[in-house]
């Protein structure tokens, strides 16, 4: 721009001259637009593409502020000592010098200002999480000695893969088990009503057709189809009838295998830890439950050729496991002391000393009521009375050696066994111990794997020879039928792992006492419905490359670069400053 189009004055009649356009100005946003420009002529020369000439600056004024084309100063600058020389331009020439005045230039510019600001727009917009909805799937544990129902929730968009599946809800039925119901088959599905009531209300009306409900039972029903098949089959008719009235996709009752209720004890505790997506060394699942407890583990030492029954195989998430589970039917607590009781009770003695319940523990029970399971019928003594009364003596070692009694650990056709001459590979930790695991060594304050073994023994000694009367006193709110029980089941516990598994003082340490993992409680209900639902993806899902932050984020800064390089493409058409500015 040549400096012909600059017109100094004298700096006496611009000083002059400032004040009267600043009076002219005042309080009006030109004062603003004039600072600007000054600032613009002011930038270090090392940013600036070229020599500002001062007086095109002007032309970047929007037009009602250009004019009339004098300079003035901020009231600041105004005050300064610094004085500034007035300048005036002719506009009519600047406009015709100044192509940022040529209406191809503006609209490039209007366009180009457009699409970026659209562009940042639709990432951000298209972009932006829904808001989210979700799908259930409710599943009933019939245990043996009881049911429990959970609800599950998972995001609607992502349930073929990617989608975290979340307990929502857990509904324990109140009474025993369904297997319980063998006399009167309808009670079973009476007792279910109510928390089946509980989880319309936790569903969201409109999703309840799609919600698919499934029963599991596991080993009190396995039992009562093995004792009497026409009775469980009577107590599954009566439950089916109870789920069917309610409006969710009732998808079948069924009993589920032995080894179907370790393995999917095993995905639920892995899922939960997410060791499965991310392919992690998987964690052990070890469930002891009323009447069965099962063990699932992976393990170097076992690719399923020996004692295949054993071996479950798996691909998720791209990753293939071969699991090692057994599940133990009559090894549950409950039917693990009916067997320990048949055993000290052989002779049909009309007074059982039992070294696993407490000094002064007395109870009369009934023989009939004892043997009343497949896990003990076929040793009922022949010339029992109807009752005997229970005493307890609470002595641990004595209980340790009757409990062992409920072990065959004599015969193994395999390389090498747990008990009963079942095959078990070496242990492979770590370990998550759930249900009565959990329960039974919560309450007696043992869930400290790191305690040495010796001490944990120690402690539980201490505590089956703490009189009855003591107990119940300290505990008043434990339900009478677990509290009599908890010195025999902490035996049984450490009995089973130590004896019955093989785990060491050293391994012990790997076992971890869990209920919950991330809010979800550990059991084999969570994984079943995963497997129903296809939830769970053989190969690993394909993820965005970006999630949706990192994608907004990406978009904006091209949009400005694109923006800063479309400023720097028209370049040739800035205006410049005067060598030398005219200010003073
Ligand atoms: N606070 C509690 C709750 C339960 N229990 C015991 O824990 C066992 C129940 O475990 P659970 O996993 O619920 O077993 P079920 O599903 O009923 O049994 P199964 O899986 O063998 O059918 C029962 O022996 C019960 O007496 C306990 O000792 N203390």
């Amino acid at each position: 721009m040549p400096n012909s189009v600059l017109k100094g004055r004298s700096t006496r009649k611009t000083h002059t001259h400032t004040h009267d356009y600043y009076n002219r100005l005042s309080g009006h946003e030109g004062k603003t637009s004039s600072l600007f420009l000054l600032s613009l002529c002011y930038l270090p020369r090392s940013i600036l593409p070229s020599p500002f000439h001062f007086h095109s600056l002007f032309s970047l004024i929007p037009p009602p502020l250009s004019l009339p084309l004098s300079l003035s100063l901020s009231p600041q600058f105004s005050r300064s000592p610094v004085s500034v020389n007035f300048i005036e331009v002719d506009n009519r020439e600047m406009k015709e010098m100044n192509p940022w005045h040529t209406p191809v230039t503006i609209i490039i510019t209007v366009i180009g200002v457009m699409a970026i600001v659209a562009l940042v727009t639709v990432a951000v917009l298209q972009n932006r999480p829904l808001p989210q909805k979700y799908k259930y799937g409710i599943v009933m544990d019939a245990g043996s000695s009881h049911t429990a129902l959970y609800i599950y929730e998972w995001p609607a968009e992502k349930d073929n893969n990617t989608g975290r599946v979340e307990q929502t809800h857990l509904c324990k039925v109140k009474g025993p088990g369904i297997s319980s119901y063998a006399s009167a088959p309808v009670k079973a599905g009476e007792s279910l009503r109510l928390c089946m009531e509980e989880a319309k209300q936790w569903v969201p009306g409109k999703r309840h057709h799609q919600t698919p409900l499934y029963l599991g039972a596991t080993a009190g029903m396995r039992l009562l189809n093995m004792a009497n098949s026409s009775a469980s089959d009577k107590v599954f008719q009566a439950v089916e009838g109870a789920l069917q009235k309610f409006p969710f996709s009732y998808q079948g009752a069924k009993i589920i295998s032995g080894q179907d209720e370790g393995a999917f004890g095993w995905i639920t505790v892995n899922y939960l830890d997410e060791r499965l997506k991310q392919g992690l060394e998987t964690r052990g699942a070890l469930d002891l439950g009323g009447a069965s407890t099962q063990i699932s583990f992976v393990s170097d030492n076992y690719d399923g050729s020996e004692s295949p029954s054993n071996s479950v195989t798996f691909r998720l998430y791209g990753n293939d496991y071969n699991l090692y589970t057994h599940s133990f039917l009559c090894y549950g607590k409950d039917q693990s002391l009916r067997m320990m009781q048949a055993h000290q009770s052989q002779a049909g003695p009309a007074t059982v000393l039992d070294p696993c319940f407490h000094p002064g523990y007395t109870a009369t029970k009934n023989y009939s009521v004892l043997y009343d399971s497949p896990c003990v019928s076929d040793r009922k003594p022949k010339d029992a009375p109807d009752t005997f009364t229970h005493i307890g003596i609470g002595d641990f070692l004595q209980c340790q050696a009757a409990v062992k009694s409920v072990f065959n650990f004599t015969s193994c056709k395999y390389s090498r066994c747990s008990f009963n001459g079942v095959l078990q590979p070496l242990l492979q930790g770590p370990y998550g111990a759930f249900s009565a695991y959990y329960f039974v060594m919560n309450f007696l304050n043992l869930t400290d794997t790191s305690v040495p073994l010796e001490d944990v023994k120690e402690k539980l000694k201490r505590y089956c020879a703490t009189n009855w009367d003591q107990i119940m006193q300290q505990h008043p709110e434990v339900k009478l039928k677990y509290l009599a029980e908890y010195c025999f089941s902490g035996t049984y516990i450490l009995t089973l792992l130590t004896e019955g598994y093989n785990f060491t003082s050293e391994s012990y340490s790997d076992i971890k006492f869990i209920k919950k993992i991330k809010g979800s409680d550990a059991g084999w209900t969570l994984g079943y419905m995963l497997n129903l639902t296809n939830m769970i993806p053989a190969e690993a899902p394909d993820t965005p490359l970006l999630p949706h932050p990192g994608y907004v984020s990406v978009v904006s800064v091209i949009a400005v670069l694109l923006f800063i390089l479309f400023i720097v493409s028209l370049r040739p058409l800035w205006p410049r400053c005067s060598k030398q500015p005219q200010i003073v």
